[in-house]
């Protein structure tokens, strides 16, 4: 059977050089509590000293109140610095956990990563990472502090009188047993409840993300509700929680803390039965209100760390998900000629997208992907980028299996420009740069030019400093389809895959991005995912699929000849019958 890692085990992987410090802060947070406690004995020695009239000058008990003052001053400062240290440990770690995240994201098949929800990665990042802080940064020096000097101060308790020692302590499990009716099922709740909070800030992102359909279709209304019954559920289920809850952790905060119950009467009758001194007795009572504060406040962390453990199992999963298979043995390319040797692939495990395709894409050339919606053409593009492994067969690029390719080196070859190319919400001048990092500023400028808008760039409010908006949301569909042009354009990767805009047809803007596109592509391996067939008349070779499979190759005239698929698509593209078409 697989061995479960405990929560605190598996953080301490992440914390790496960092353990140090989370020893440290251990170790002060021990002598913050235990300075905590000299006001306590400071007191018990005093009121003994009174009460067994013993002879003491005024020096003793001025001795006694400096010791309570400077256990009371040391243990705030040693507290300070053990948060300190352990707050700084917590929020290395946390960036350390994030990283990792990050750079799995980066590894994970792009299928993985669009399947999930589009919150769910920014649930797990974001916020699954930052509740962990409370947990992380208190909960290991002040559990161990306040488990350890109550200990502590018991060993002493037990030798003034074992059996009032031991009486003092009744009330930990009776409480306990009251709290564990409920502790039962924290864990089991807690994920729960991360799961209904995971469907509220997916409703909320779904949306924040729709809201221009949901307003164009006057669909606030109904939209509005899913959310707002993801809200109610979620404020339903905390809400039972907590009811069903509350009675056991208000009897246990009750129960727990009233140790007089027992060390008064129990006290009184080894007193007046002469088996304990009126000193004991009264240091053991003072001594045992100490003792149940820290082991109150240690217990309260119990909760965290099924919360803690949680959160844990779900960064995990993350990170320990499948990731692209490369050995990256391969560092260099022989050209760049693509072939697909009886390549199958399947998204789901179920259905084939393509089957067994056989396919070349010579180097230096225009090959175009055509057929109907959902035939496989973006899945061919898609494998070729590197954004999943093929599942059966070989993808071979520049002679080298890519299961042989590193990542990066993959993505270095490659320009993909999209139908809606993301742009970030940072300035023209830095989206642009994006696609060769360290590029000059008079290399992004002559990009744009080549892409053929560095004159719409210039007449922006800031020119080529202007911020886009998320999204790229502040410029036409257009205009970012030409800075995703300049983009590729910068990166001047030698093999460049065009899923072609079916929008922003309109002329001017279709005269411009075809002009931008024909210099992107000079001298390049070009795949271009065609949507309208007349683009492509040129094309050296055109690959028509249907179902997931390599109908006919050829150019234009070719196949107009030869493939019934491709002269049907030509008829209706051009509105022709009979196949006089051109
Ligand atoms: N992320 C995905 N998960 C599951 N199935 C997918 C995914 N993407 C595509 N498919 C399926 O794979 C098949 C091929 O899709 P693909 O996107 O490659 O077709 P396409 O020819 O590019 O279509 P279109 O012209 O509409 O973009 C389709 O049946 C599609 O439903």
């Amino acid at each position: 059977m697989e061995k479960k890692n405990s929560p605190f085990s598996m953080i301490m992987q992440y914390a790496g050089s960092y353990k140090r410090k989370y020893v440290c802060s251990v170790v002060l947070a021990v002598i913050s509590v235990a300075c905590g406690m000299v006001p306590y004995f400071a007191v018990a020695k005093m009121v003994t000293a009174m009460i067994g009239h013993e002879e003491k000058d005024m020096s003793f008990f001025v001795m006694w109140c400096a010791a309570a003052a400077v256990g009371y001053i040391s243990k705030g400062i040693f507290n300070g610095i053990s948060t300190s240290i352990s707050h700084t440990a917590t929020y290395l770690t946390m960036k350390e956990i994030r990283q990792r995240l990050i750079s799995k994201l980066t590894k994970m098949p792009m299928g993985t990563i669009l399947g999930s929800h589009s919150g769910h990665y920014k649930e797990v990042i974001v916020d699954r990472v930052e509740s962990i802080e409370v947990p992380l940064a208190h909960l290991l020096p002040e559990m161990t502090a306040n488990v350890l000097a109550p200990l502590l101060m018991l060993l002493y308790l037990f030798t003034l009188d074992w059996r009032l020692a031991l009486i003092s302590l009744i009330t930990i499990p009776v409480g306990m047993a009251v709290m564990s009716t409920t502790m039962k099922s924290y864990g089991e709740n807690y994920g729960r409840s991360v799961e209904i909070g995971g469907r509220m800030t997916n409703a909320i992102v779904e949306y924040m993300g729709g809201i221009e359909v949901i307003k164009a279709f006057s669909r606030s209304e109904s939209s509005y509700e899913k959310y707002e019954t993801a809200v109610n559920e979620n404020a339903a289920f905390f809400y039972g929680w907590m009811k069903s809850a509350q009675w056991a952790m208000s009897a246990y905060n009750a129960i727990t803390p009233s140790v007089l119950l027992t060390v008064l009467p129990f006290g009184f009758i080894f007193y007046a039965s002469g088996s304990l001194t009126a000193g004991a007795f009264v240091t053991m009572i003072i001594l045992s209100l100490g003792l149940l504060e820290p082991l109150i406040a240690a217990m309260n962390y119990t909760d965290n760390i099924a919360r803690v453990s949680t959160v844990m199992g779900q960064i995990n999963e993350v990170l320990e998900s499948r990731e692209i298979n490369r050995t990256g043995k391969v560092t260099k390319m022989n050209g760049n000629t693509i072939e697909f040797r009886n390549v199958t692939f399947s998204y789901d495990n179920e259905n084939d997208a393509l089957k067994n395709i056989d396919l070349t894409i010579p180097e230096g050339k225009v090959t175009s992907l055509v057929g109907h919606s959902g035939s496989g053409k973006s899945t061919v593009a898609k494998l070729i980028a590197g954004f999943w492994d093929v599942t059966d067969g070989e993808l071979i690029i520049g002679g080298q299996n890519v299961s042989d390719i590193p990542l990066e080196v993959q993505a270095e070859q490659i320009a993909y420009v999209e139908q809606n190319n993301f742009l970030f919400d940072e300035t023209v001048m830095e989206n642009i740069r994006k696609g060769k990092a360290g590029a000059t500023d008079e290399e992004v400028v002559a990009a744009a030019k080549a892409a053929g808008c560095d004159e719409f760039i210039r007449g922006l409010d800031k020119g080529y400093q202007t911020v886009v908006g998320s999204a790229g949301g502040h410029l036409s569909g257009g205009e970012r389809q030409r800075i995703a042009i300049a983009r590729a354009m910068l990166k001047n990767a030698p093999i460049v895959i065009l899923d072609e805009a079916t929008a922003y047809i309109d002329p001017e803007n279709e005269a411009v991005i075809q002009s931008a596109i024909a210099k992107l592509v000079q001298g390049k391996t070009v795949i271009v995912i065609a949507h309208r067939l007349s683009t492509i008349t040129d094309a050296d070779n055109i690959i028509v699929m249907e179902n997931g499979t390599v109908s006919a190759h050829g150019r234009h005239d070719e196949l107009l000849r030869h493939s019934q698929l491709y002269r049907s698509m030509w008829q209706a593209h051009t509105g022709t019958k009979g196949g006089a078409a051109e």
